[in-house]
């Protein structure tokens, strides 16, 4: 069976690119440029929930572009300063 570990490599990963930049996708939207870095992250998230919208009415693409909103989502929270631990305590939190 697969690991959900996956995502906490992935956040640690978003972390790094975070804190030590390189030149990559993730370093570099995290980074302000000709527009602020959080407007950037709140844009991609917006054009992602719309193809997901778009996927899962055409019965198409769904995981693919659910993974993309996810992944940016995480981005944000990364970007925001959050730990990957705060989004299972509020999971563990709401869990009946
Ligand atoms: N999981 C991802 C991941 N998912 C999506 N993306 C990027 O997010 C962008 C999505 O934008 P778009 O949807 O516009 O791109 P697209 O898929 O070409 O376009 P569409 O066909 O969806 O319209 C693309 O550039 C993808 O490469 C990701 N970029 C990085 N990661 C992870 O983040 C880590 C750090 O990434 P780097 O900063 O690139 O090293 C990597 O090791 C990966 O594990």
């Amino acid at each position: 069976m697969l690991s959900d570990e996956v995502i906490r490599e992935v956040y640690e990963i978003l972390e790094s690119r975070r804190d030590s930049p390189i030149d990559s996708y993730t370093s570099n939207i995290m980074k302000d440029s000709d527009k602020k870095a959080e407007d950037k992250i709140l844009e991609k998230i917006a054009e992602e929930c719309g193809e997901t919208l778009i996927a899962s009415k055409n019965d198409e693409n769904l995981v693919y572009e659910s993974v993309d909103l996810i992944f940016h989502t995480l981005l944000l929270l990364v970007y925001k300063g959050i730990s990957y631990d705060e989004i299972l305590e509020e999971f563990q939190r709401r869990r009946k």
